[in-house]
């Protein structure tokens, strides 16, 4: 008798549909996505996924053993994966790119939306009784996105996706920013700038960079005082992009009008923290891919991509490989 190889799922969360695909081939094992419920689950498995934005780690790699050989992460970012510690060890990983690009980038226009018209800020307004007729004609006003300048820093799918959804909203000029010119900028009409000029000429600023050693705090103090103090900051990205203490700092001293968070740090935000206190704040907890559809197909790819690995062929959707 042949013997399957072994996964393990580490989380009780996933899709069934993922699920039934692996366990259709594969000894399937599930843990809760905790490192001590992992470690002790891990030995002699040859698959591994992974939905949680626990930091994968030596330790676990080490207890896993030398037959590990896929990684599937149920996300697009990997920053909390050691891809080079995987290379050396043969160990090939897959990401879940593209099939979240519209959730995101739903989520990335909501915000937006919310920190422009001070949805959040008004809301506590009516709460806390301060709406009156008294307030007169320029009472919580906003900012629109028509005729505006909208800057991309970082034109992958969720910053293409942005940007098609915005084309409905009248905007004046899409700018953005990266390593160089993609084609998908001409195709989308968004013209490339350096990111100088995208801050002093954008009125609504998203980042959707993914977390590298470069990108780390490359939201600084220097970048929000170079935008203008009419504009707004959209955060789809990861956290640590950010320098979170300059952005504080930004928002208190109004020399932004307002940010749209999806992603900070720590996450989970704890409920006492200073963000949360800050009227031109708007901030959702890392939901960028938390609808149904997403999270089922970010699923499904995750198991065809280990499913792929192991069966000898390329992921769908490789980092390492
Ligand atoms: O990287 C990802 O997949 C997103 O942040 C999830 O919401």
């Amino acid at each position: 008798m042949i013997k399957k190889a072994k996964v393990l799922v580490a989380s009780y969360t996933i899709p069934e549909e993922a699920i039934r695909i692996l366990r259709s081939q594969f000894d399937v094992r599930v843990c809760e996505a905790k490192k001590d419920a992992i470690l002790l689950n891990i030995p002699g498995v040859d698959g591994l996924f992974w939905s949680s934005h626990l930091r994968l780690d030596d330790e676990i790699l080490d207890k896993a053993g030398p037959q590990l050989k896929a990684v599937g992460v149920m996300s697009a970012g990997y920053d909390h994966i050691n891809t080079s510690e995987l290379q050396r060890r043969g160990i090939k990983l897959g990401n879940t790119p593209i099939v979240l690009n519209d959730a995101v980038a739903d989520i990335a226009v909501l915000l937006c939306l919310a920190a422009s018209r001070r949805i959040v800020e008004a809301r506590i307004a009516i709460e806390e009784s301060r709406w009156s007729f008294d307030n007169g004609t320029q009472w919580m006003l906003g900012q629109e996105i028509s005729e505006s300048t909208v800057g991309i820093v970082g034109l992958g799918g969720v910053g293409v996706t942005i940007v098609r959804r915005l084309k409905g909203f009248n905007v004046n000029r899409f700018l953005y920013t990266g390593h160089g010119e993609k084609p998908e900028g001409a195709t989308i009409g968004a013209e490339f700038v350096g990111l100088d000029y995208l801050l002093t000429n954008s009125d609504f600023v998203f980042a959707c960079v993914p977390l590298t050693s470069e990108t780390e705090n490359m939201f600084n103090a220097r970048f929000f005082s170079l935008m203008k103090r009419t504009a707004v900051f959209v955060n789809v990205s990861r956290g640590a992009t950010v320098n979170q203490n300059d952005l504080i700092a930004a928002l208190k001293e109004n020399k932004i009008f307002a940010a749209g968070l999806d992603v900070m740090t720590p996450e989970p935000l704890p409920s006492d923290h200073e963000l949360l206190k800050l009227p031109n704040c708007v901030i959702t907890p890392h939901l960028g891919s938390a609808t149904k559809k997403t999270r089922e197909n970010m699923a499904i790819l995750t198991a065809k991509n280990i499913s792929n690995a192991l069966n000898g062929t390329l992921m769908e959707t490789p980092v390492v490989w």
